[in-house]
């Protein structure tokens, strides 16, 4: 465990989360992707012939397209911290043939893993950024020994929460992803982040228990897990031959034959009709267990087991796969990445299982029609008009890098392309498929893959159009701050300060740089400790800028209870131009809108012409930056929405500026009556520890005014879940250490920002009023 260990030196130690229970089975949520129709009735292919879902009626999709879209996955490997998933994809890549060797994480070869391509991500032995690359890979049917090669891009994500919008971004723009889970384990805090996210983007996904050859490893458990605490019927589709140290391959109860790795680094699947004899009864029981947990999901394995017929080999996989697409099962995989053992049957598993682009339907908003007419379904037809989502930008050595996935049409290298939020239009000069930090250029990219541009600028998260359709794509959802710091170059502060900071907040959303008008000092606000800290150490690293840092900080925040009205005039007349501005409105409450997590809105109502359209960017632009700094701590302030109605103005005396200030004087006004508080962000923290310590673990939790929510024990260790305001694990990591001998471990990720207790509020102020110049009291 790298981070959430007691005896990390770390103020707070890293965040991590257990969500709140989750639905029992997977929503179809409105973040631009509904799961595909199971009607399809799609098989798989490494069995039976492949079906295709049905085309969208704008654009059908050719054999040409369907052709090219069954061979195609875009997958993510996604889990809790130090799962094993950059061992595995480094396995992925070394059977694909995309790297000669394997390089392990932290290995004595001083290499590193190739997706882990940034040196801090081979120092630290995380990941950081999520990696992108392009393999092939080959399958062979079990039951005609028929070839089929698939095209696959995978993205390793980072497990630690600090990082989550990395791994949000990624699942935006995936097909479908492999949840790897240790076998001792199991389900840990960060899976079910991670499960949340697959769900909040109907993503479907197979399970892989990593870590086999670990002793105490016991799949069935974690199968069960899987089951009870992610609420996720599966069941698993292999057993394993061999247990911990000697764990040597796998039962593959679809096809009914075992599989061994061999040769240089496993790279030699023997597949054996024979079973071993002490696994054989075993694996019959767990193949019954598996149509039985498909009976419950799957229409026509629930009529084969009514009727007591037994489904052949290609109806349990045909299963397998709709239910997997429809959201409604997962299957189970097992191995050792670390062996290299059981690798290639997941790989198959993912090309037999996993849906292709044209499998889920994907969605837009026609920019044109009212924001309430239903979104468009796109199609992934090469000769659609061409629409693409930018969903990550990376500044690297030969300029800006943006990736993007086409969701239909096709780019070409010197294609004029269109930004949707914008309107700005832009040549892209080159096209490359990226492999890691390595890169392979490409005339044009078709729909369903995933390539980066040069030199596109945009935000993460804008759509691209060929200009002959106004869609847009919605966005990710972004997490708000929870921890800032002040931050000052050492020495004279050279343009490489502020470039640095303004390429790392496009870069990444959850990275937030402001200037605080009163202190004049610049504050860093992010994830976490970890986060901030790993800009910084850029900062140092890639711009040449050393930096000193001030405490972190928990980010509080402001916001309203209340609507409260405002009818504002701004008057000066002091010689010269006059000013003079009238805004007539209220502000409200805002919702988090759990889809993007926007929680500030500025709505303009006006009828008739008592403001001139043209000033009004200037009263949003007022309320934005009313919103920088709230009147009770200095905080910034979030949900609440402006609304304006009316207003005034004058002929001569008005103008943007009036406009701006009579904005932030209004809003000033209607925010002492709208009963402001002030927020703080409750963590949900989990701690394990060996039995003995729960009471001492409990009491530490109750101190800090922890709520436990959950809690489990196990053979001699125990997990505790709470729910405890940032502002209260200060030193935690210390205490911890300190009444578990060192043997506890804990993590902790953002759940939400909840009103302060009364007393704290007051200290607040206080505190904040102290520092604000005598005419500001
Ligand atoms: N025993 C055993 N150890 C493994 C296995 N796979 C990975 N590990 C070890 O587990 C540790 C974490 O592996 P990583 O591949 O870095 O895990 P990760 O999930 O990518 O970690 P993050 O990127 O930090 O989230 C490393 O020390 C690996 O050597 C496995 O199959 N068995």
């Amino acid at each position: 465990m790298i981070l959430g260990k007691a005896v990390s030196h770390s103020l707070f130690t890293r965040s991590i989360l257990h969500c709140s229970p989750c639905l029992p089975s997977f929503s179809v949520s409105s973040c631009g992707r509904r799961a595909a129709s199971t009607a399809a009735a799609l098989k798989p292919a490494s069995d039976v012939e492949v079906e295709e879902a049905t085309p969208s009626p704008a654009h059908p999709l050719t054999d040409k397209d369907l052709a090219r879209l069954r061979v195609q996955r875009n997958i993510g490997v996604s889990a809790h911290i130090d799962s094993g998933k950059t061992t595995l994809t480094e396995r992925i890549l070394f059977y694909t043939g995309r790297i000669r060797d394997i390089h392990e994480v932290r290995g004595r070869d001083s290499v590193g893993a190739k997706m882990d391509s940034m040196d801090l991500e081979r120092e630290k032995g995380i990941t950081i950024q999520s990696a992108a690359t392009f393999c092939d890979w080959e399958t062979t049917n079990a039951q005609d020994g028929a070839k089929t090669k698939y095209a696959m891009n995978i993205i390793d994500t980072p497990g630690h929460v600090d990082f989550t919008v990395e791994v949000e971004r990624a699942l935006r723009v995936l097909d479908g992803a492999v949840l790897v889970l240790c076998a001792v384990a199991g389900v840990q805090s960060q899976t079910t982040t991670v499960d949340r996210q697959m769900r909040r983007y109907n993503v479907p996904r197979v399970s892989f228990i990593n870590k086999m050859d670990r002793p105490g490893s016991n799949p069935w458990r974690i199968v069960n897990q899987i089951r009870t605490k992610l609420r996720i019927p599966s069941a698993a589709v292999q057993v394993p031959i061999g247990v911990e140290d000697g764990f040597k391959g796998v039962v593959d109860l679809v096809n009914w034959r075992s599989i061994y790795n061999e040769g240089v680094k496993g790279s030699t699947v023997v597949y054996s009709e024979e079973i071993p004899e002490a696994v054989l009864d075993f694996a019959k029981v767990k193949r019954t267990e598996l149509i039985e947990q498909l009976a419950e999901v799957d229409e026509e394995i629930g009529e084969l087991f009514l009727n007591d017929e037994i489904p052949t080999n290609g109806q349990i996989a045909a299963a397998i796969r709709r239910s997997t697409i429809g959201l409604k099962f997962s299957p189970v995989f097992m191995g050792s990445a670390i062996k290299n053992t059981g690798v290639q049957p997941l790989l198959d598993g993912v090309c037999a299982y996993l849906p292709n682009p044209s499998e889920s339907e994907v969605l837009a908003h026609d920019t044109n029609l009212p924001p309430t007419a239903p979104q468009v379904s796109l199609s992934p037809a090469a000769e659609a008009p061409m629409v693409g989502l930018a969903f990550k930008l990376e500044e690297g050595r030969f300029g800006q890098l943006t990736y993007m996935r086409v969701y239909q049409g096709t780019l070409k290298k010197g294609n004029i392309i269109y930004n949707a939020r914008t309107g700005k239009k832009v040549k892209v000069p080159r096209l490359v498929r990226m492999h890691s930090n390595e890169m392979e250029d490409i005339d044009s990219i078709g729909p369903g893959e995933i390539c980066a541009m040069f030199g596109v600028e945009c935000s993460s998260g804008d759509t691209f159009t060929d200009g002959s359709t106004n869609y847009s794509m919605t966005s990710m959802y972004v997490p708000e701050p929870v921890i800032s710091l002040a931050i000052k170059a050492n020495g004279v502060e050279t343009p490489n300060f502020s470039r640095a900071l303004n390429r790392f907040q496009k870069e990444d959303p959850t990275f937030r740089v402001h200037l605080d008008k009163d202190s004049k000092e610049t504050i860093i606000s992010g994830m976490g400790e970890l986060h901030l800290e790993i800009y910084v150490e850029r900062m140092r690293r890639e711009y040449n800028v050393d930096c000193t840092t001030g405490k972190p900080r928990v980010a509080f925040r402001e916001t309203i209870t209340q609507r409260a009205e405002f009818n504002y005039t701004h008057k000066k007349q002091t010689g010269g131009a006059g000013q003079f501005a009238k805004v007539v409105g209220y502000i409200e409450p805002m919702e988090r809108d759990p889809e993007t997590g926007k929680d500030v809105e500025f709505e303009n109502v006006v009828m008739g012409a008592s403001i001139p359209t043209n000033f009004i960017p200037a009263v949003e632009k007022g309320f934005y930056e009313a919103l920088e700094k709230g009147s009770l701590s200095g905080n910034a302030i979030s949900g609440c929405r402006l609304v304006l109605k009316e207003g005034g103005f004058h002929a001569v005396d008005s103008s943007e500026l009036a406009f701006r200030l009579a904005t932030i004087g209004a809003f000033r006004e209607a925010y002492k009556v709208a009963r402001p508080v002030i927020l703080e962000p409750i963590m949900t923290v989990e701690v394990v520890a060996p039995s003995e310590f729960q009471s001492a673990v409990i009491g530490s939790l109750n101190t800090r005014r922890g709520t436990i929510v959950d809690s489990e024990v196990r053979d001699d260790e125990f997990t505790a879940i709470a729910e405890v305001a940032l502002n209260e694990m200060f030193g935690y990591s210390n205490q911890l250490r300190g009444s578990t001998q060192g043997k506890g471990e804990f993590s902790m990720e953002y759940k939400h920002h909840m009103p302060v207790l009364p007393n704290l509020q007051k200290e607040l102020e206080d505190a904040y009023r102290k520092t604000l110049p005598a005419s500001k009291k």
